[in-house]
């Protein structure tokens, strides 16, 4: 299938797994400690497993590697897969506040890097997608316009950073390159704020895993963006346990 094609479907696979979540929503489903510490709730399941009955119609031909599916973790990383995050910021979406900083990610990997990826948020009802050659779009209280990467502002440029996970090594690092301006918020929505021209550096040093950023860093490289480790050496995707290791996302070409 084209890979314009596949992204423009599972944009509906996204959308549907959204209002999954909001169901949820505010009502203070149940929630349980994954044995990394990190929460789980019903939504996260309800959401995972609409994702996953239409990737198995629509291209059960691909591997899903899926966020709550323990099992797929434990696969050898084949030449190309689905990353599956089906509910990305779960603390925010459990904070329950006006940020709405949770997301819902499907991207797909060939070769190691993402090459289509949707986000989206239901609470905030906006929608990004990218194909990576065709470009970046953001859907929004249903208008549809292409995004790209901005140029940083004269005045410096402004990082985004995680709400519930910051640490020393992130602040180490804006402060050593200068950067004051910093917009805290929750999930994969860091690197589509880089990839509409709302912001222009991420810097992630803490834990985060492949299905974590497959997608935003789907929709950054189709706006124009990259990501690099801090030393500047591709990141690629399929490695051991499906964990990243640092990483610098940003609005220029790489
Ligand atoms: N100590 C930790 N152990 C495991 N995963 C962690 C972690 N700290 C952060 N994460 C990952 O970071 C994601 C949230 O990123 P952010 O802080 O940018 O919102 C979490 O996604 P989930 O909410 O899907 O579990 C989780 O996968
Ligand atoms: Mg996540």
């Amino acid at each position: 299938m084209n890979h314009q094609v596949l992204t423009d479907e599972l944009e509906a696979v996204a959308r549907s797994a959204g209002a999954a979540i909001m169901d949820f929503y505010g009502a203070c489903p149940r929630v349980k400690l994954k044995t990394d510490g990190s929460p789980v709730t019903a939504a996260d399941n309800a959401a995972e497993a609409i994702i996953l009955a239409a990737l198995a119609k629509q291209a059960s031909h691909i591997a899903v590697i899926s966020e709550e599916n323990e099992r797929s973790h434990e696969l050898q990383a084949p030449q190309r897969f689905f990353l599956v995050d089906p509910l990305d910021g779960t603390k925010e979406f459990l904070k329950n506040d006006e940020a709405g900083a949770f997301t819902v990610n499907i991207a797909l990997i060939e070769h190691g890097q993402p090459v289509l990826g949707v986000v989206y948020a239901p609470a905030l009802d906006r929608l990004f997608a990218g194909t990576v050659g065709s470009g970046a779009t953001e859907t929004c209280k249903g208008k549809r316009r292409s995004i790209a990467v901005r140029s940083p502002p004269a005045e410096g440029p402004v990082a985004v950073a995680s709400c519930s996970h910051r640490d020393d090594a992130t602040e180490r690092w804006l402060a050593e390159n200068d950067i004051s301006d910093t917009i805290s918020i929750g999930s994969s929505l860091k690197f589509c704020l880089l990839a509409c021209g709302e912001a222009d550096i991420y810097p992630r040093f803490g834990t985060t895993m492949e299905w974590d950023t497959a997608a935003g860093h789907a929709v950054l490289r189709a706006a124009g963006g990259h990501v690099t480790t801090p030393d500047n050496k591709p990141f690629t995707y399929g490695k051991p346990d499906f964990r990243n290791g640092p990483f610098i996302a940003a609005s220029g070409a790489g």
